[in-house]
């Protein structure tokens, strides 16, 4: 129902923020493509549902991307999991997905639920030191990351990850090369029109989070300038 093939940009919203009906109907019906929620600390069932519960009003795709076990509730268009590529503990890459498939195995439908393979490049962000990434990357580490997301594990989603922190193009134009199938997620600083302009030139599909909380109408202008 939700071709993730056709996205440029969505918006980021971390349920442990606070935003007002009028903020957030801005961004609900401002062309996003979808609505991501999402975060990494203090990402609770509670306030993934009452976010989830304010942004049903508008007809924007919500997606939920999965932190932790306890946040899983229905209701979403999509689920987009996180395996991180780049970490160092295998509870990131690979085992809390296996304790979630004990858990949610029979029910799940894997029509609405895409694999994202992460690459965290800023070290100093939360998840990186969260999932212990090793992000010391040059391109051709990045390009193998990419590789491995399309070609070895076959994954529909590579999210270049910057979260807090403005990236480097060249990172983005070397994951791009690679990729022909994978769709390529690009995430981290983007603050105006011309950052998001200047990395969706190269990556599939933009995301825009803290901007929504530090400076609303700016991030709102990423929208036009990546859609048009
Ligand atoms: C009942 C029901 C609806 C069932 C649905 C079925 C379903 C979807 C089941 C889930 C199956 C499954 C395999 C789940 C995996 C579970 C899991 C916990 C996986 C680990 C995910 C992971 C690697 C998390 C690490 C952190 C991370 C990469 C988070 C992604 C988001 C992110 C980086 C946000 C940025 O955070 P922010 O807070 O903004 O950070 P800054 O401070 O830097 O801004
Ligand atoms: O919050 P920012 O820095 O915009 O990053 C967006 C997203 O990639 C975070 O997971
Ligand atoms: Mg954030």
């Amino acid at each position: 129902m939700y071709d993730v093939n056709e996205w440029r940009h969505v918006f980021k919203l971390d349920p442990d923020k606070a935003i007002s009906d009028e903020q957030l109907e801005k961004i609900c019906e401002s062309k996003t493509d979808a609505v991501i929620i999402g975060g990494s600390d203090n990402v609770t069932e509670d306030n993934v549902l009452s976010l989830l519960s304010r942004v049903r009003r508008f007809l924007v795709p919500c997606v939920l991307e999965v932190s932790n076990l306890e946040s899983i509730v229905p209701g979403f268009d999509l689920y987009f999991i996180p395996t991180v590529l780049n970490s160092r503990n295998t509870t990131w890459i690979t085992e809390l997905h296996h304790q979630a498939m004990k858990e949610f195995g029979d029910i799940m439908n894997w029509n609405d639920i895409l694999m994202e393979g992460y690459c965290i490049l800023n070290g100093e962000c939360k998840a990186a030191k969260l999932t212990e990434a090793k992000t010391e990357l040059n391109l051709d580490d990045i390009k193998a990351y990419a590789r491995m997301a399309e070609n070895m594990f076959h994954l529909p989603l590579f999210y270049l990850e910057y979260s807090g922190t403005y990236g480097n193009v060249e990172a983005v134009k070397a994951a791009k090369s690679v990729l022909t199938n994978t769709r390529l997620i690009y995430g981290g600083g983007i603050q105006n029109a011309a950052q998001a302009k200047e990395m969706a030139e190269h990556a599939d599909i933009i995301v825009v989070g803290n901007a929504i909380y530090e400076n609303l109408q700016s991030a709102l202008e990423t929208v036009r300038a990546v859609k048009g």
